[in-house]
């Protein structure tokens, strides 16, 4: 399965949604903002930010509510995702997408998914799926769910 890299020209079109979107993210408990961008199936382009909650555990991830965009909107499937969240130190670091966002990501991505991380300043390291969640648990495993598809 090959890695599908999204073009510069799609990676500057994530970034840019992810960060308009990472300006409107609720953190006001973390106080790190996130911004997250998927490219799905007709090329199309939805953005979230991450919402928290006063009672903690209640909080979304913004790769969760770009996800839940791209569904609203009739897309099936991410070919690319972009996370962007603040730098630390010199904007030296990246946001990796937590366990429950890979899981997510599991879900609704094309073979072959990469997921681009950057900071305020930097597109940063790009992984496969594979990479960041390897041996998953998938819809292929639920087969008596899959055949009532
Ligand atoms: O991949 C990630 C990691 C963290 N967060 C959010 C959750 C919480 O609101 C804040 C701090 O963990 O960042 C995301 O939205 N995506």
């Amino acid at each position: 399965m090959s890695t599908q890299l999204p073009t510069p020209t799609q990676q500057q079109a994530l970034l840019l949604a992810a960060r308009a979107a990472q300006l409107k993210a609720y953190a006001p408990y973390s106080r790190y903002q996130v911004g997250a961008a998927v490219l799905d199936d007709q090329g199309r382009i939805h953005a979230g930010c991450n919402m928290e909650n006063a009672a903690y555990p209640e909080g979304l991830c913004a790769e969760a509510a770009a996800l839940a965009a791209m569904v609203l909107a009739g897309g099936k499937r991410a070919h690319a995702v972009l996370v962007v969240g603040q730098g630390g130190k010199n904007n030296s670091e990246w946001t990796t997408p937590c366990g429950g966002c890979r899981q997510k990501l599991r879900e609704f991505g094309a073979p072959g998914m990469s997921v681009v991380c950057a900071n305020d300043l930097h597109i940063g390291p790009s992984y496969t799926l594979a990479q960041l969640l390897p041996e998953s648990f998938g819809p292929d495993h639920l087969n008596t769910l899959n055949d009532a598809l």
